[in-house]
Order: C-alpha cells, then structure tokens, then sequence
C-alpha cells in the first residue's frame, strides 16, 4: 500500500447510496425502525442482498454480523481470533478476506487506530539509494556499518537491534555484499520477518495468517522473479537454508500486499507492516485519513525527555474517520492514489493487489464510460 501522498482526497462521492427508513421484525417478532441504506446497483434493501451486486458487500457484514448461526460460507463471518482495539470488529468473507467494520458510529475526525508497525525495512521505489537499513534515511554517500559492511548513517544506526540483532550477524558471517538494487534492500525485511520463526512464534504464526495471494503471484510473471531473486539470494549468499523456498515466497507475498510506504514526508524511505491496519479492505472513496507520524510528535514535552525523537522506532500509523461511519460499516482505507484516472487506479488494484475494485466509484466511473460509449456509438451509427 502506498502512502506517497497522505494527504487527504476525500470528496462527498457523487455515488453514495440513497439511504431510507425501513421498518422489520426482528427475532422476537419486537417491530424496530432502521436506518437502511439501498444498494445503488439493485436498490434493494440491505436486508435482501443481492448475490451478484458487490455494492452490498458493507451491509451484508452488518446484517450477518447480527446472525451467528449463519453457516453459508460465502457469507460474512465475524472473526474471532482477531481483535482489533479500536471502534471495529474484524469480519471475513470469500471476496474481502479479512476486513474491519464499525462496531459504533465513528465521528469525522475521531481517531480509530494509532499503531505502530510489527516490522520495518528499508525501501524505496524511486530507487533512492544508498539508504540506512536501520533507520531507512537516504544517506546519500556510501558510509558502511564496520561488522557487515551494509549501509548505515553512523555507530547508532549500527548497533540499533534491529540492524545489530538481525542481518548484521547473517550477512557478517556469509561475506555478504552490500546491497547493489533495490530487490537486495527489500531482503532485509524479508529476513527480519522470517527470523520471528525463531524468535517469536506468535508474530510469526500472525505473519503466517497474513494475506500472500501466492497462487496469483505464482502466474504474475513479474513478481515470480523478484520472489526467485530473493530466495535465490536468502538461500545462497546469506545460507539461510533452512528457511523454504514456500515460507519466502509467503513473506515476499505478505510484504508486497500489506505494507505501508513512507518516503519523503517523513524523510524515510521504508516498508512498514501493520498487524491491524492492514485488515482495512481498499475504496476508492475511503470513510478514512492516514498519515504516517513519528510518535514524538504527539507526546507532552516532559514525555520526550529521555526519548530521542523522529527515530524509526517511533514511527505510527494515525487513522482518522474522514467522515460519519455508521455501525456495521465497513472501514475502509485507500491502497493507490485515488485521484488517479479510473483505469490506472483499477489497473493499480489489480497488478499489485489482485483484485477488481467493486468500490461505488469505480462503479460509477465505468458505468459513465460505458454510457459515454454508447453515445458515441449512437452518433457515429447515426451519421
Ligand atoms: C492489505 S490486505 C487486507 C487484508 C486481507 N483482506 C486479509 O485477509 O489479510 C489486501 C487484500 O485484501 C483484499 N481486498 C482489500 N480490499 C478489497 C476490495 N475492495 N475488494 C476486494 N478485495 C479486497 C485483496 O485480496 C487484497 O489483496
């Protein structure tokens, strides 16, 4: 996911659904008044979703939230094992996976998750290098760490455990060179991840439960090759064997399709993975704002005395409401540049994500292209 620009773009979509008061018998045959938004695509009620419309896919979860003996396993399932700390509940379904509603109504502007990240590495798309693997700042000239020889910006960067405890010790032993492309940048986080094998199995069974999409990265040409670069460079410069060729390809997969990207705002160029945030499923119209923050800059002056500020270890995700969210919908983030055209974004969705965004906007705009089309079509048949 990326956060070149996290900024807020939230406009009051052009599509949002009609809502209208419906009135329904609930179990103990008790008459309740709700508010019911209609799906824009079928106009039905939420109650009687439609199986093909994907606009009803937020208030299918509300609605199937409410019914735990609901056994079809195409509908929405609250997950249990996963909390979330925040004003939401963590359901499941076969097209979203894993996603976040609203447990309340959320206020615009109300904070729903400050986190910090569970890994961190140094990368950087627009190829600004060399970086310091520790605290993933460009540093411009070549200054080494003096056990492995891998960039770092001086002795505090180099003896930081997450650099120190980590592919220091890995790359010292096996002689390995420093870094020369991007792809050998994003090993260290590869490597980090999997030495909670290790070190800590309950991160590592969560890195596990983590979204990979490896059968459709398996097809995808080329992310088949950046995953065999860096298991071929895991496997024989850095000989860590015994790590299998599958759980590399399932970290590859989980660092590609889950992190966040800070760059220039923060003058970091790192990949930051979320246990929690990372469950909010992607709109195009998102009812959120992101803003990667260093935490000292929320903490009161006499907190930062003994803290040094701005350091990666510091580093926090800040999700706010960007407007109204209703209990049971859906909290959603944006994965791309939503001011993008339509088919940029879509094809953005699709290449790294692999999925076809069914978001109201998106619908919108296709159904305004396809309008345009016909009428278009109609001039020229016309003529
Ligand atoms: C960052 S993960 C989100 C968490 C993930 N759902 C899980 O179960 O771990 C991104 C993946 O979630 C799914 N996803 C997110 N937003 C979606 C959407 N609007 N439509 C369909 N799938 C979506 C896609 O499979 C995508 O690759």
């Amino acid at each position: 996911m990326s956060s070149e620009d996290i900024s807020t773009e939230l406009s009051s979509s052009l599509c949002s659904s009609p809502s209208t008061e419906m009135i329904h018998a609930d179990d103990d045959n008790e008459t309740k008044t709700d508010t019911v938004a209609l799906c824009f695509l079928c106009q039905d009620p939420a109650s009687l979703p439609d199986p093909d419309c994907k606009s009803c896919h937020n208030l299918r979860a509300y609605h199937s939230k409410k019914d735990d003996g609901n056994q079809d396993e195409y509908a929405d399932k609250v997950v249990l094992d996963i909390a979330f700390p925040g004003p939401g509940i963590v359901m499941r379904n076969h097209i979203y996976g894993n996603y976040v509603v609203a447990s309340r109504t959320i206020e615009t502007g109300e904070l729903i998750i400050l986190e910090k990240p569970i890994s961190i590495g140094p990368y950087s798309p627009p190829d600004i290098l060399p970086l310091c693997v520790t605290c993933c700042k460009d540093i411009g000239r070549s200054l080494k760490c003096s056990k492995c020889k891998w960039p770092v910006c001086g002795s505090a960067c180099e003896k930081f455990p997450l650099h120190a405890e980590n592919e220091c010790q890995i790359f010292l032993q096996n002689q390995v060179k420093p870094p020369v492309v991007l792809k050998e940048y994003f090993s260290v986080e590869t490597i980090r991840l999997l030495l909670l094998k290790e070190r800590n199995v309950d991160a590592w069974e969560r890195v596990l439960a983590f979204e990979s999409h490896s059968h459709q990265r398996e097809n995808d040409f080329l992310a088949k090759a950046s995953t065999e670069y860096i298991q071929d460079f895991i496997h024989n410069k850095c000989n860590l064997t015994r790590f299998s060729a599958e759980e590399i390809d399932h970290v590859v997969g989980v660092l590609s399709i889950n992190t966040f990207w800070a760059f220039k705002e923060l003058n970091r160029y790192a990949s930051c993975l979320f246990d929690k945030i990372t469950l909010f499923a992607h709109d195009c119209d998102p009812n959120t704002t992101r803003e990667l923050i260093f935490l000292d800059d929320e903490m009161e002056e006499t907190e930062k005395a003994s803290y040094e500020p701005s350091h990666i270890s510091s580093i926090a995700l800040r999700v706010k409401a960007g407007r109204r969210i209703e209990e049971g919908e859906m909290i959603t983030i944006r994965y791309v540049d939503v001011t993008l055209p339509l088919l940029e974004r879509r094809r953005e969705l699709r290449d790294i994500f692999y999925f076809d965004c069914t978001c109201s906007k998106c619908l919108c705009e296709l159904t305004d292209n396809q309008n345009e089309i016909e009428t278009k079509l109609a001039e020229t048949v016309l003529c």
